[in-house]
């Protein structure tokens, strides 16, 4: 298989850091479309969205998410990428596409310890555990929708590999 490989999920399902550990076991290159429009606009997250708003942030997503895609890439995608029909259509028809998934109280806990504000600015205003209930309940159908595995994202990030691994392997013999 050398299909490109999109993360897809919530903030703090483990997108880029199992991404880069799938990447590694697989031998392929790793990508981040915030890491991307961060290297190629000089700003943060934050900043694109005080600037530009989400609207403007979206679409510099898209642009990233195309621009990144190639064969043997882990495409890390940022949670909000599924938000575009036409992103969820180009990454299902382009690669294989992970939904990494865990409760909201999991990734409500993940980014109070780690929140990286520049990279995540509020979304709804509202207190991280009551976003993060609000966000999935407004993806969810999205992430399912898109997805080609469907990964338990509460696991180690060794034990996620190790199970995407077996997906994609039983996947290429259907
Ligand atoms: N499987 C996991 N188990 C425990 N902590 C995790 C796991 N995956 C990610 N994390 C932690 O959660 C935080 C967010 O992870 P990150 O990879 O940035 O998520 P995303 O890219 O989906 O927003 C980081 O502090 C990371 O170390
Ligand atoms: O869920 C979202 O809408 C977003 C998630 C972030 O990426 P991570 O999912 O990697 O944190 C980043 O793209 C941006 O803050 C928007
Ligand atoms: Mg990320």
């Amino acid at each position: 298989m050398t299909q490109p490989i999109f993360m897809v999920g919530a903030r703090g399902a483990g997108k880029t850091t199992v991404g880069k550990a799938l990447a590694r076991a697989l031998g392929y290159q790793f990508t981040d479309t915030d890491v991307f429009m961060q290297q190629t606009t000089g700003l943060s997250v934050a900043e694109v969205v005080a600037r530009e708003g989400w609207a403007g942030f979206r679409q510099r997503e898209s642009d990233a998410l195309k621009a990144v895609t190639a064969p043997r890439t882990v495409v890390a995608t940022g949670g909000g990428a599924v938000l575009s029909a036409e992103n969820r259509a180009f990454m299902r028809a382009a690669g294989q596409v992970i939904y990494l998934r865990a409760p909201a109280g999991t990734l409500a806990h993940r980014l109070e310890e780690y929140p990286l504000d520049a990279q995540r600015p509020t979304l709804t205003g509202k207190p991280i555990a009551e976003e993060m209930v609000e966000v999935l309940a407004a993806r969810e159908a999205l992430y399912q929708d898109v997805a080609h595995h469907v990964l338990d994202a509460t696991a180690s990030p060794e034990e996620i590999v190790a199970a995407i691994q077996r997906s994609l392997n039983a996947g290429a013999l259907e």
